[in-house]
């Protein structure tokens, strides 16, 4: 065996434990109704159900599987298949399209997750061409910039699959912002202006079979600072996401053609901490090869992401401070090829604290005596 880099070997306590509880747990929703609209559509007891199912989901888990979702099956083997043949080229040829400082979409296989290295390989790209963005991530500075995609010579058509597969994502992840609209008591379309220019990514992940699985993990633990991730994991397994109840690490048992979704930071910010994004990381095997592709949903880069103000009042006062998305991304983004003293930012760096938020519960209190 070569020797390993110790930048992948993670710590004591974040290690993968062996005969980890299967997370039978999280739950499965039926998506037909909405996917097929000819199935029980007239009667409004039937969505009132689904949105109560997604409701809880993302409250007591923060995580859940879809099925019938409405994405055809074809799209995503054809991405899959594609994914396999882009990774199995030689390194010299996934660097033909390699991400650095100025070209932040593409191939990468150096990505670190808490400052240690991932066992993984990954190639991005955005589902709006260019994507829009600030230039700097100071906040000063109102210079925007255009991210563009790179797309490689092999396999020919990874573009147009690509494309047709983040079309069917942005279908449904537009369906299921309407289903979590509707279980905080919103309008059903309340989210869906702040993805008219969207700013999100789809990943395709390779995790190479892993001769030290015991001390590596594919991807570090973690919260996506999405709105709302759509991931297809392929049949070997290997995410685990960390059980609200008691912080146990759960695998989720791959299921064919379902959808893994979560609610990212974003979500939890716009509703104020009633959903809470949920951390989760992606464990290796020493035997098989994995690979995931989830999506990204963000909004625009001009979004001021903040508690909306229907979910706010004066005895739920607001948790966050707004903060601007595309200087927010646009700083995470800048840690991925320098090593930051700092943490990297996140949404709890805008949190309110809570002897302030008490303070103005008091006021509240106070003036309605
Ligand atoms: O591959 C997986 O199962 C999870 C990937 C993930 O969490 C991510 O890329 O953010
Ligand atoms: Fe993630």
């Amino acid at each position: 065996m070569a020797e390993v880099d110790p930048a992948f070997i993670q710590a004591q306590e974040h290690r993968p434990k062996p005969g980890i509880i299967k997370a039978e747990g999280i739950p499965f929703i039926d998506l037909s109704v909405i996917s097929s609209p000819n199935t029980n559509s007239n009667d409004p007891r039937v969505l009132d159900s689904l949105v109560e199912e997604i409701g809880n989901a993302c409250k007591s888990w923060g995580f859940f599987q879809v099925i019938n979702h409405g994405v055809p099956l074809a799209k995503r083997q054809n991405i899959e298949k594609a994914s396999r043949e882009f990774f199995g080229q030689p390194v010299e040829e996934k660097n033909k399209v390699r991400r650095n400082k100025e070209k932040v979409l593409g191939y990468l296989d150096t990505e670190h997750t808490k400052n240690v290295r991932d066992w993984k390989e990954v190639f991005d790209f955005t589902v709006q061409d260019p994507t829009i963005v600030p230039a700097s991530y100071k906040p000063g500075d109102k210079e925007l910039t255009k991210w563009f995609n790179q797309w490689p010579e092999y396999p020919p058509k990874l573009r147009e699959i690509c494309e047709e597969y983040a079309k069917e994502m942005e279908k449904v992840a537009f369906k299921l912002m309407e289903l979590i609209a509707l279980s905080l008591g919103l309008p059903e379309n309340r989210f869906l202006e702040f993805f008219e220019e969207q700013t999100s990514v789809i990943r395709l992940n390779h995790y190479p079979s892993c001769p030290i699985s015991h001390l590596a993990l594919g991807v570090g633990r973690h919260k996506d600072d999405t709105a709302l991730t759509i991931l297809a994991q392929d049949d070997v397994g290997g995410l685990e996401v960390r059980r609200k109840t008691d912080g146990e690490w759960l695998r989720v048992k791959p299921l064919p053609n379902a959808y893994i979704i979560n609610v990212g930071d974003i979500v939890q910010v716009w509703s104020n901490d009633i959903y809470e994004s949920v951390e989760h990381r992606a464990m290796v095997n020493s035997a098989r090869e994995r690979f995931s592709i989830p999506y990204f949903l963000s909004p625009a880069h001009y979004t001021n992401v903040q508690p909306l103000k229907e979910l706010i009042n004066e005895q739920k006062p607001a948790k966050y401070k707004p903060f601007n998305w595309g200087k927010f991304s646009v700083t995470r983004k800048r840690s991925d090829f320098q090593k930051l003293d700092v943490d990297n930012i996140q949404i709890y760096h805008f949190k309110i604290p809570e002897s302030e938020l008490a303070e103005k519960l008091d006021g509240a209190l106070s003036i309605s005596k």
